[in-house]
């Protein structure tokens, strides 16, 4: 067993995952991976290539196979992707991306193609990993498992409000169908679905601040690793 130690934050989408991971990962100094940016990676790259959606072999050989680097940006800590030599700028953060990238996730040679991938973005001195599955596949025996959740409601209004920013005009009804509908899709397929791990604990951020939210998992850091922050 690898003694680099591993967060997970686990949790459906627009619970703040993201933002969490990123900014207690700052804090640590420790690794980030965004391995919903891997499977937003494929369903785009896939796209691009003119790979069927419903094609299981072809999707996981070029999950296998895609050339994926993540640049973390000094200043903001923002992770650019490149794919396949490219940077793909916001292309992988579209709603339609999102979706695409749950439907490919929904298959298990997928998932399979990306699992060594992510695992090997465990190195010293510690690794924040974000996702659905962190806790309960990638990193079974990750030393702190956290699943962070919202209501649906909270979750839409808090997309919204992320696309308004961006300049993306969207509706609160449309986000909160969608968001219900991957939700579904990410918790009832049969390849490691959407759910707490066992040993996880579970923080509902609705009416918790993004402040709020980082001191919490920072306290549990600090009890679980040898750490030493602030
Ligand atoms: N606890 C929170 N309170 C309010 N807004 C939040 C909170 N956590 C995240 N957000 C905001 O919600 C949006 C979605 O968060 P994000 O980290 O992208 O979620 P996820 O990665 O789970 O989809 C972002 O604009 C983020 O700033
Ligand atoms: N570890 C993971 C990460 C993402 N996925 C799938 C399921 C999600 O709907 C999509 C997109 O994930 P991502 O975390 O980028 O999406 P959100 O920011 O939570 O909206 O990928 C997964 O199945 N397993």
């Amino acid at each position: 067993m690898s003694e680099v130690p591993v967060l997970t934050l686990d949790g459906p989408s627009g619970s703040g995952k993201g933002t969490i991971a990123s900014r207690v990962a700052r804090t640590l100094g420790w690794h980030l991976l965004d391995s919903g940016a891997l499977y937003r990676l494929v369903a785009l790259g896939a796209a691009r290539r003119g790979i069927p959606m419903e094609d299981e072999a072809a999707l996981a050989d070029y999950a296998l196979q895609m050339d994926v680097v993540f640049e973390v940006q000094p200043d903001s800590g923002e992770v650019l992707a490149k794919l396949d030599g490219e940077a793909v700028g916001d292309a992988i953060r579209t709603e339609q991306c999102g979706n695409d990238a749950s439907k490919v996730a929904a298959l298990g040679p997928v998932r399979e193609a990306l699992l060594q991938r992510q695992r090997d973005f465990r190195r010293p001195p510690g690794l924040v990993a974000d996702g659905r599955d962190m806790g309960t596949t990638v990193f079974p025996d990750a030393g702190l498992k956290i699943y962070l959740t919202a209501s649906a409601e909270v979750r839409a209004e808090r997309r919204y409000k992320q696309l308004k920013e961006k300049g993306i005009s969207a509706s609160v009804a449309d986000l909160f169908r969608e968001i219900a509908e991957r939700d579904a899709r990410d918790t009832e397929r049969r390849s490691s679905p959407l759910k707490p791990a066992t040993d996880a604990l579970v923080l509902d951020t609705s009416s918790l601040d993004i402040n709020q939210v980082v001191d919490q998992v920072l306290e549990q850091c600090r009890e679980r690793f040898d750490v030493n922050v602030r």
